[in-house]
């Protein structure tokens, strides 16, 4: 028989704990659940692929719009999975701001967390999601993160975090990201490390599962 995932996504700015969120909980149920049982996808994986542009024309590019991202594709995936098939998703490389060549294979599994900026934007993608979750930290606690983050996995300097956040990281997410917590179930101060968020969205997936 195939399996028809329930579907979480987790919103917020860049940097706010959405990975981290993710990843915790993955970890917590696969112990409960097992480990074949729950998966997480990126919405970073959908970025568009532009291998046609080069480096330089890359790096301008304006990655926290939301036309900087095929959520067609991702569209797609989820409905794949939701009707028992597989999807080959991108994997996206920061440090050349493009696809790699590789894909993750991904089966549908019960439980699938999709985490991304702009995750709750799209109305064809909230309408798809079982439970939406909105990351409230505090933007300056983002960029300290952030800068920290992208310097030591992304290939970034200082200059170039603090440039793009000034371009375009915070312009976007006051213009496009922080509005979409009005479509959140639950929204979750502080960040990735809220111990009673993590329960209540544990409790919630085990309940719908449950059903
Ligand atoms: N509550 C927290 N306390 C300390 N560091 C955190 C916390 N939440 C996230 N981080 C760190 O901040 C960085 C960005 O977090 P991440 O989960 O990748 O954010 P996002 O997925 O929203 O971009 C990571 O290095 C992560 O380990
Ligand atoms: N080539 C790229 C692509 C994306 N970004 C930044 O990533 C952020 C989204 O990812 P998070 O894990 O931080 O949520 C987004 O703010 C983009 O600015 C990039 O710097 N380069």
């Amino acid at each position: 028989m195939s399996v028809s995932p329930i579907f979480i996504g987790i919103a917020g700015a860049s940097a706010s704990g959405k990975s981290l969120l993710a990843g915790t909980i993955y970890e917590e149920l696969r112990n409960t659940i097992g480990g074949h049982s729950i998966a997480i996808i990126k919405e970073d994986s959908y970025y568009q692929e532009q291998s046609d542009l080069t480096f330089e024309e890359r790096t301008a590019i304006n990655y926290d719009h939301p036309n900087a991202f095929d959520h067609d594709l991702l569209i797609d995936h989820i409905d794949q999975l939701h009707q028992g098939r597989e999807v080959d998703i991108p994997i996206y490389d920061y440090t050349v701001h493009n696809r790699s060549e590789e894909k993750r294979p991904l089966s549908p599994v019960p439980v699938i967390i999709i985490e991304g900026i702009l995750i709750l934007h799209d109305k064809a993608i909230r309408k798809r999601l079982d439970a939406k979750v909105f990351m409230d930290t505090p933007l300056d606690v983002c960029l300290l993160r952030r800068l920290r983050r992208d310097i030591s996995e992304r290939g970034r300097t200082v200059d170039s975090v603090i440039e793009q956040y000034k371009r375009t990281v915070r312009p976007m997410f006051l213009e496009f990201i922080e509005p979409t917590k009005q479509f959140a179930d639950i929204i979750v101060p502080r960040g990735g490390k809220n111990r009673v968020a993590i329960e209540m969205i544990k409790a919630r997936i085990l309940q719908m599962l449950a059903n």
